[in-house]
Order: structure tokens, then sequence, then C-alpha cells
């Protein structure tokens, strides 16, 4: 069973330091993560240092082998990531990016043949039900779709880690449904470690197996979502007061009732 492990994590922007020295109980491969917090808590930050994308202290270990200091390039075998807003004015078709992203490095397979990679990138833009956007423009895409192809993007290298920024902020509610269905699929499936950025604490609570809690760059809670979505977290991290309850098809939801005074 795959495994990350982060001790001691600092990270930061030049001389401001965002996270300061976070630790986690062993994020297991099989099972999603779900990285909530107030704007600014961190969340992105955190993403972006497992991804390797900012000097980093500490240690992030995947299967007991050290991620810090290693070369970029060798990092993506392992690791993808899906930022927040994916870059603008990319002249590339979907279809172009995803074969791009699989040329850039060998995958952890190594390097496909050109049909292969084919092949591989038109099944997974049929599994995400956007196969007849194969040939469209990224800079015609509308704000939902380029999230699609910003997923097909992590997704077509069969990472072992999968980063994702909120995924879902631009997607319809059926599209939210059926990319989170998808990633819990493909996590079980794969084994992936899944670490997921979300603000609706109602998708949260219905496809994380785990909830990491993040306010001020420390690490509030981690648990189950039973154990951390708890009206007394939700005051003290997001200073709100709130219900936990559950709907009658017996999923948790989380009802704000009201800002609490700061
Ligand atoms: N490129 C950057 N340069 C300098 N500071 C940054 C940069 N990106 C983020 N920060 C700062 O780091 C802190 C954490 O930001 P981060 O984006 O990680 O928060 P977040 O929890 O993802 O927030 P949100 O929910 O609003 O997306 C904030 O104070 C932010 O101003």
């Amino acid at each position: 069973m795959k495994q990350l492990e982060i001790q001691g994590l600092t990270l930061g922007y030049g001389r401001r330091e965002i996270l300061h020295g976070a630790s986690l109980d062993a994020l297991r491969g099989g099972a999603i993560t779900a990285l909530i917090g107030p704007n600014g808590a961190g969340k992105s930050t955190l993403l972006r240092g497992l991804a390797g994308l900012l000097p980093a202290r500490g240690s992030v270990r995947l299967d007991g082998q050290e991620m810090i200091g290693l070369r970029l390039e060798h990092r993506a075998r392992h690791i993808a990531y899906m930022p927040q807003s994916l870059p603008q004015g990319v002249a590339l078709t979907v279809m172009e990016a995803l074969l791009g992203a699989l040329r850039a490095s060998p995958t952890a397979e190594g390097q496909l043949s050109a049909s292969a990679a084919t092949e591989r990138a038109l099944d997974l833009l049929e599994q995400l039900g956007i196969p007849h956007l194969a040939l469209v423009g990224l800079d015609r895409l509308s704000g939902g779709q380029r999230q699609l192809a910003g997923l097909a993007q992590a997704l077509v290298r069969r990472p072992q880690v999968l980063l994702l920024d909120e995924p879902t902020s631009a997607l319809d509610l059926r599209y939210q449904l059926s990319v989170m269905e998808l990633v819990r699929k493909l996590t079980r499936q794969h084994g992936l470690v899944t670490v997921v950025v979300v603000h609706d604490l109602a998708l949260a609570a219905r496809y994380a197996d785990e909830v990491v809690m993040l306010a001020g760059g420390t690490i509030r809670a981690q648990g189950t979502p039973e154990a951390t979505l708890t009206p007394a977290m939700l005051a003290e991290v997001y200073g709100v007061s709130a219900r936990v309850e559950r709907c009658s098809h017996g999923h948790l939801q989380v009802l704000a009732d009201a800002a609490l005074p700061a």
C-alpha cells in the first residue's frame, strides 16, 4: 500500500513563511484526503510544496523515498498536480496538451509510443465525458471545460500521487459529482494518494476518506469527516456557527447558520 509521509514541512514565498513545520499522519494510497480551511490558510501553498514547485524544508516521503530535493522531472513521474487556474493563452488543443504532458518526461511506465499515448489520452477524455473536446483549443474552452481538461492533464500520466487544487470550483452540479466519482474510482482502482483542496464542505464530507483542516499555515485537525467537521471545529477554524446533520440519504451536511463576531 502506497503512502505519503509529510514531516516538519516548512514552505513559503521568498522570506515569507506560510506553512510552519507541518506534520501529518501518513496519507494512504486508495484514499482521498480533502484539504480544507479558510481563504489564505495555506492549502494551495501546501499542494504546490508537495508538487515540488516551492523551496521546502522538512520531509515528504513517498513509500519511504524522499521527494524533497528530487529534480522536478523525477518527482513528476510519481506526482501530478492540477493548479487552481490553468495558464491562459496556450495555443494547443486538448489532445495536444495531453500528448505534450505524456512526452514531457517518461511516465512511471517509461516513454509511451505515439499510438499508445493517443489511445490513452482518448480513453481518458471518454472517461471524463469530454471526447468531443479533443480537437478544441484550450483557449476556446469554458471555465468548467478548462477544469476538466486540466484534470485530464493531471491524470494522463497515471501518477501515484494526485494533487488537485479546487478541481470542481467551476463545474455545474452534475459534473461536480461525476468528476468526484471518477477521482474516487481511479483513487481506489490504482491505489492513488489523492489530495484535493475543496471549499465545498458537502463535497468534502461526501467524497473524502480523510479531512485535513488547515488555518493560518498550521494543521488544525486530521481525521474522518465525522471527526473533523464538527460544530466546534467549524467555529474555531472558519468562525461560523454551524450544524452538522445527516440528510435522508445518510450523507453528512454542513449547514452554516451565521458568521461569528470576529
Ligand atoms: N505567489 C505568492 N507569493 C507570495 N505570497 C503568496 C503567494 N501565493 C500565496 N501567497 C500567500 O500565502 C498565504 C496562503 O495562500 P494560499 O493560496 O496557500 O491559501 P489558500 O488556503 O489556498 O487560500 P484560498 O482558499 O483563498 O485559495 C496567503 O497569505 C497568500 O497571500
